[in-house]
């Protein structure tokens, strides 16, 4: 046999076709061909007759009876186009398309064939004429093999894929019909090599520019001096730049590939990396400076990103804030996700901080040392109207009474020997439009006191040595470890300032008052000191549980931090917390210090405990008088045999000293029950004196 016959349904599947044969057959072999919708020869012709498909074929069997020709009858095996193919892997997953065909049947076998060659990613969905348009999914895309005139009006764009070609095992069997399948071997699996070698040559060009975007992209990135990080939904990281693995403290590891939940173990910081629902931004402090976190959601690429930000250095970058803060560092690193604990009482200080916040009013902090009185300071600031403007701190005990006024308030040129020429301006006048801290008020003086009483009441400074009065809009939150109330009574402290400080009032608790917090605050300092997990046997927290905390969380914090430092591995022991010595006591004054490894005992005696001016000689400090009071008249109560309520108690405490209203009564007795003195008894016993207290009296 040397001629073959094509037959196709249409004219352009023919022409397709035969361009297609014509590769593989020598010359000698003469091609003829036809399309079913234009024209049919009157016989069928000689030769071998390959037929376009199964549908052309049963439109051939009206004309012809083809069975009777079987023995030199192929119905070929059509396959896509793989060289149209290009374009639809660079489509992202999922992407709908829709597959367009003259008939039904084709258009649900086109998307057949492409599967089967593993073009998987997309989901394809079957169109042809006929067919409602309102009940299929609206696509952006279509594919068709050649029907392009098929194509719903909806979508946007179209890929011509042409019609599909015969696949080998059809030209395999053409070319064994003809007999000449053995000298054209060659010729055959050559031209199937070149289109794969073609294939791999388009590949390995795409997977070249890949590497070199990539490359471009990462060095563009390194570059931007920004900590960015990359990572899909599940966590799985695809950019780290350098900067990350500095802030997080994470060595020369290569954070390619590897999860976020792996690296980072800080709780708060993850769950908000996590949480890809929302565009967010947050302030953490990391590696011991306050980092500012901004994470979007990329959709397209299904991606996370987070840009670090070191919020001094981007207060530097912005130029709304005026020079003099940026280059002072005048800036609030704190809010209020910074105070930790859950305790009641340092919710309600925080909830009242809060309040205040959103007012105008001046605050006084009252609290030990230690207790975060600077935290809630700056943390108050960023939550006011004010968070925009400068955050000023001056600690009184640190500086010389004649500095301080000059600080404060400012000079004139020649105010005084050493003045500055061209004079300066104080802090009151720098912190314009923003908060100023005074912290430690109470060890301030008279002539201080007078002048600030000036600022308060005016709201106006004067520079030393001028007359000329300047308004400021400043707002002051005063901090004081001292009991004013009885510094004011022993006439060291202006009453009228007093008053004026404390129109808003928060007292710190200590941290004896709130041990619960403590094991969260060891869990929160963990996270922002250290970079790996460590854990803390449960006996050291014991230990650490039965400790007084006189330098209150910033003791807790330097404790922690000589145990990570002291400590082996990842776990703390007892043997990691550190020598009595290494405690802060309550006083300077102390009869008995402690007498073991364990650290201060409950019973060391001290007085005059920073905080607690009158405090009890002879006794634990953590009694004022006022409690000292309500714990005797509690002795009375029960020496007549009546029971202790709050009722009673606040009766008994009328006219007295220490008059209190029943809700007052309350907070006290939940206090004294907190330091041990007390035991509540359900039902017919009331409250009770501890052991404790009993021993204290008698
Ligand atoms: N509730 C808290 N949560 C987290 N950290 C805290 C908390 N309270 C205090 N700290 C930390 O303890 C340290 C001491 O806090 P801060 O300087 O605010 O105390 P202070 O009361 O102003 O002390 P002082 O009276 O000695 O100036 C800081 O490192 C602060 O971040």
């Amino acid at each position: 046999m040397n001629k073959v016959v094509l037959f196709a349904g249409t004219d352009q599947t023919r022409e397709t076709l035969a361009s297609q044969l014509k590769e593989y057959l020598p010359d000698y072999i003469e091609l003829s061909s036809f399309a079913i919708d234009e024209y049919l020869p009157e016989q069928l012709p000689d030769g071998l007759i390959v037929i376009s498909s199964r549908l052309a074929y049963e439109e051939l069997l009206e004309f012809w009876d083809l069975d009777k020709i079987s023995s030199r009858l192929i119905i070929a095996r059509r396959t896509i186009d793989f060289d149209a193919l290009d374009e639809l892997f660079f489509l992202p997953e999922g992407s709908p398309v829709i597959f367009v065909n003259d008939v039904k049947e084709a258009a649900i076998n086109g998307i057949e064939a492409l599967e089967e060659v593993g073009l998987d990613h997309l989901e394809l969905i079957p169109f042809y004429p006929g067919l409602d348009e309102n009940e299929i999914q609206e696509a952006r895309l279509a594919l068709t093999p050649g029907e392009v005139d098929k194509v719903p009006g909806f979508v946007e764009e179209v890929i011509d894929i042409g019609p599909r070609l015969m696949d080998y095992t059809t030209i395999v069997s053409i070319l064994n019909s003809l007999g000449i399948l053995e000298n054209q071997a060659n010729r055959f699996s050559n031209k199937y090599l070149q289109k794969i070698i073609k294939m791999g040559k388009k590949l390995a060009h795409s997977a070249r520019e890949i590497n070199r975007l990539n490359s471009q992209l990462n060095q563009i990135i390194n570059g931007l001096n920004e900590a960015v990080l990359v990572y899909n939904p599940e966590g799985k990281i695809s950019v780290a730049t350098g900067q990350v693995r500095e802030l997080l403290d994470l060595g020369d590891k290569d954070l390619q590939g590897r999860a976020v939940q792996d690296i980072i173990y800080r709780k708060d910081l993850l769950s908000f990396l996590m949480n890809i629902e929302q565009e967010e931004k947050e302030i953490f402090a990391l590696g011991g400076t306050s980092t500012s976190v901004n994470k979007f959601y990329l959709s397209e690429s299904d991606n996370i990103i987070a840009v670090f930000q070191n919020v001094q250095e981007t207060l530097a970058n912005n130029r709304q804030l005026k020079q003099d803060l940026i280059n002072r560092g005048y800036y609030a690193r704190y809010t209020f996700k910074d105070i930790i604990g859950t305790s009641n009482k340092i919710k309600k200080a925080r909830r009242v901080a809060k309040k205040l916040a959103e007012t105008e009013l001046t605050i006084l902090l009252e609290g030990e040392t230690g207790t975060g009185k600077e935290l809630f300071a700056g943390a108050i600031h960023n939550a006011s109207n004010r968070r925009e403007g400068p955050f000023l701190a001056v600690n009184f005990s640190a500086l010389h009474d004649d500095l301080i006024e000059s600080e404060l308030f400012g000079y004139e040129e020649g105010a005084f020997t050493g003045a500055k020429k061209g004079g300066k301006a104080g802090l009151f006048e720098q912190a314009e439009s923003g908060t100023i801290f005074l912290d430690e008020i109470g060890d301030v003086s008279k002539k201080v006191q007078a002048r600030l009483l000036r600022v308060l009441q005016e709201k106006e400074v004067m520079r030393i040595g001028s007359n000329e009065i300047k308004p400021v809009d400043v707002r002051i939150i005063a901090a004081t470890n001292k009991n004013i109330a009885s510094l004011v009574e022993a006439g060291e402290f202006r009453q009228d300032l007093y008053y004026r400080l404390k129109t808003g009032y928060i007292r710190i608790p200590p941290l004896r008052e709130r041990k619960g917090d403590i094991r969260e605050l060891l869990d929160y300092f963990i996270e922002i000191e250290s970079a790996h997990k460590i854990e803390i046997t449960n006996e050291v927290i014991d230990e650490l549980l039965s400790y007084n905390w006189y330098g209150n969380v910033r003791e807790l914090k330097n404790i922690l931090n000589y145990m990570l430092a002291v400590s082996d591995d990842n776990y703390l022991t007892l043997e990691d917390i550190p020598d009595p010595g290494f405690f802060q006591i309550g006083s300077q004054e102390k009869s008995r210090v402690f007498d073991d490894s364990t650290g201060l005992e409950d019973s060391v005696v001290v007085k005059g405990s920073p905080g607690y001016a009158k405090s009890l000689a002879g006794l634990n400090n953590d009694l004022n008088k006022e409690e000292l009071y309500i714990l005797k008249k509690i002795k009375e109560i029960r020496a007549e045999g009546d029971l202790v309520g709050r009722k009673t108690l606040a009766e008994s405490l009328k006219g007295s000293e220490y008059e209190l209203t029943e809700y007052q009564v309350r907070n006290r007795l939940v206090n004294l029950e907190d330091k041990g003195y007390l035991e509540r008894k359900r039902g017919r016993h009331g409250t009770l004196l501890s052991g404790k207290a009993k021993k204290l009296l008698n």
